[in-house]
């Protein structure tokens, strides 16, 4: 990280498994505040254990991880196939439940809730669908609803898994938008990505998971100009070299 720039996510030496097996050590780096840094790595590399560690649902065998941001200001996206929505719940009822960490799920909501609702729901281009349940939902509208909950809650650290797939093409242009208005206004985002593209257009910073460890790059190394960082983010990403068959 340059000078002057600041973090509140930091990983020191750490070192995460699953069922006893090593899956990532020695793990050091910051996410810079206010950047969205892309997680990349083939099939089973780590990124969902990293995530899991990051969000403190993953014990550390060694090393820890670092955070300042307060833990109702932590959202976290999971992939959309890990979710079950089918549970009698309108778009606007599951994007006011993002207030639930700060304010509590018994208290009710203010008027100011409502109006932030509202609002939140119009700049995702889903207040017509406010009260139309989940299970109804297109796996587009559904995400930008998941989202919702995610700004409604002022989330400070965002952690998204593939939040682009099975999604239509404008919803994909909606969150690209979303994600740099929050990242412009300081919130830290760390987004699993297998899509170059999407990597290109979204990504100021790249963690590559390889073998078991990580390595903090640019997107615009990994896009253009290190071959080295091009190269094991191609691996990473489980992209065949020029000449491979
Ligand atoms: N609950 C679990 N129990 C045992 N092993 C697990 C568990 N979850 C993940 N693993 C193993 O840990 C390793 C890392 O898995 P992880 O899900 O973090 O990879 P990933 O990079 O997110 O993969 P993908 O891109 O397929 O989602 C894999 O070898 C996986 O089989």
């Amino acid at each position: 990280m340059a000078e002057g720039q600041t973090s509140r996510l930091e990983l020191v030496d750490l070192q995460l498994a699953q069922a006893n097996r090593t899956v990532l050590e020695h793990v050091d780096g910051r996410f810079r505040d206010g950047a969205i840094t892309a997680l990349v790595g083939a099939n089973g590399a780590g990124k969902s254990t990293l995530i899991q560690g990051i969000m403190g649902m993953l014990r550390p065998m060694a090393g820890k991880v670092v955070c300042s941001v307060p833990k109702e200001r932590r959202a976290w996206l999971p992939q959309q196939l890990a979710l079950d929505l089918t549970f009698p719940m309108s778009v606007e009822e599951l994007v006011m439940t993002g207030s639930w960490p700060s304010h509590g799920a018994l208290k009710g909501y203010c008027a100011r809730h409502y109006r932030r609702g509202r609002e939140v729901m119009a700049r995702l281009g889903i207040s017509h669908l406010a009260h139309r349940p989940l299970g109804e939902l297109s796996g587009g509208q559904r995400q930008r609803a998941l989202i919702g909950r995610t700004l409604m809650q002022e989330a400070e650290l965002l952690l998204l898994d593939e939040p682009f797939a099975n999604v239509d093409a404008e919803t994909v242009e909606v969150l690209m938008t979303v994600l740099h208005e929050m990242a412009a206004d300081g919130v830290t985002i760390i987004v699993v990505l297998h899509d170059m593209e999407q990597l290109a257009r979204l990504a100021e910073e790249v963690v590559v998971l390889h073998q078991g460890h990580a390595r903090w790059t640019t997107a615009q190394a990994v896009l253009h100009s290190q071959p080295t960082a091009a190269e094991s983010a191609r691996l990473a990403l489980g992209i065949p070299g020029v000449g491979a068959c």
